[in-house]
C-alpha cells in the first residue's frame, strides 16, 4: 500500500471504491480498487474474485482492461488495474443520450475483437453492460471487472446481479449457458449505445416486466436505427442462442465492416 501514492476517487462500486494511484518507484499510473474483505465475506465472493484474478491473469488483450496484480492487508484486498484515462462508457452514453452509429460501430468492433479472444480461452464475461466498460485516452474501449466470468459452460447462478436489462432468457429461466450469452448482451449493448435506453428496460410505469420481456424478446428497435444496424440487433437478440450471430460473423458483418477507420 505504501508503494502507491493514492489520488482522487474514480468510481464507487457495490464492494468498494476505485482510486487513481501512482506506483512510487516506476511512477505508473494505475487505478487501485479497494474490497472490503468482510463485505466479501459476507456475500460469500472471496471464491469469485480468486477465479477473476486468475482468468485475468492469463489475458492481454488491447480491449481488456489488465489486472496487473492484487494485495491485501488484514482488512482490504486491493486489485492493481490498468487506468482508463476517459473512465466509464456509461457517463459518456448518459451525457450525450445516444452515439452516432459510427461510434457504436467501432465500440461493437471492439467488443467482438475481445469477446473473440476470450471465447477462444472458454472464458465468458457474463457481465457485458455499459456499467463495466472503460475508454482509454484513444477512445479504446476495454472491458472490466471479470468479476462475474467464468469458465464455458456454466451452471452457476449469477446471483447479485445489478441491472436485469442485460440477462439473456437462458439466464432468466436458470437453463445452462455457454459463452452465446455475451452475444445476447452484445445485441443489449448495441442496441443501448444506439438509442440511449435498454431494450427490455422496464417502462416508468413501475410493473416490473423486465423479466417477461426478456423471455418473449419482446422489443422494439426505433426507425432512426439504420437498417444495417437493426439487422445486426435482431441477429444477436435470438432466443435461442444457437441462432445468434457467431462472434466471428459480428465482425465481418455489413455495418461493421462500413464503420471501419478508412485505412490511410
Ligand atoms: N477509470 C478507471 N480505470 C480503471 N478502472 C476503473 N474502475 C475499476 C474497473 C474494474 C476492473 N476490474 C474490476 N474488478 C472488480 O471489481 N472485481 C470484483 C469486485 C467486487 C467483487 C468481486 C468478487 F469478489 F465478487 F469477485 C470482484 S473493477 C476506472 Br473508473
Amino acid at each position: 500500500m505504501n508503494n502507491f501514492d493514492i489520488g482522487i476517487g474514480l468510481g464507487k462500486g457495490q464492494f468498494g471504491r476505485v482510486y487513481i494511484a501512482k506506483e512510487k518507484t516506476s511512477g505508473f499510473i494505475v487505478a487501485l480498487k479497494v474490497l472490503k474483505i468482510s463485505e466479501l465475506r459476507k456475500s460469500n465472493a472471496e471464491k469469485q474474485l480468486v477465479r477473476e484474478v486468475e482468468i485475468q491473469a492469463n489475458l492481454r488483450h488491447p480491449n481488456i482492461l489488465r489486472l496487473y496484480g492484487h494485495f491485501h492487508d488484514e482488512r482490504y484486498v486491493f486489485l492493481v488495474l490498468e487506468y482508463a484515462a476517459k473512465g466509464e462508457l456509461y457517463r459518456h452514453l448518459k451525457r450525450c443520450t445516444r452515439f452516432t452509429e459510427k461510434r457504436t460501430s467501432r465500440y461493437i468492433a471492439q467488443m467482438a475483437g475481445a469477446l473473440t479472444y476470450i471465447h477462444g480461452k472458454h472464458v465468458i464475461h457474463r457481465d457485458i453492460k455499459p456499467e463495466n466498460l472503460l475508454l482509454d485516452m484513444n477512445d479504446q474501449l476495454k472491458i472490466a471487472d471479470f468479476g462475474w466470468s467464468v469458465h464455458a459452460p456454466s451452471q452457476r447462478r449469477k446471483t447479485i446481479c445489478g441491472t436485469k436489462d442485460y440477462l439473456s432468457p437462458e439466464m432468466v429461466d436458470n437453463q445452462p449457458h455457454d459463452e452465446k450469452i455475451d452475444l445476447w448482451s452484445l445485441g443489449v449493448l448495441c442496441f443501448e449505445l444506439l438509442t440511449g435506453n435498454a431494450p427490455f428496460e422496464e417502462p416508468s410505469n413501475g410493473r416490473d416486466t423486465t423479466y417477461k420481456r426478456i423471455a418473449k424478446v419482446d422489443f422494439t428497435i426505433p426507425d432512426h436505427v439504420s437498417v444495417d444496424a437493426k439487422d445486426l440487433i435482431v441477429s444477436l437478440l435470438q432466443r435461442d442462442p444457437s441462432k445468434r450471430l457467431p462472434i466471428k460473423e459480428v465482425l465481418s458483418h455489413p455495418w461493421i465492416l462500413k464503420h471501419q477507420r478508412k485505412s490511410i
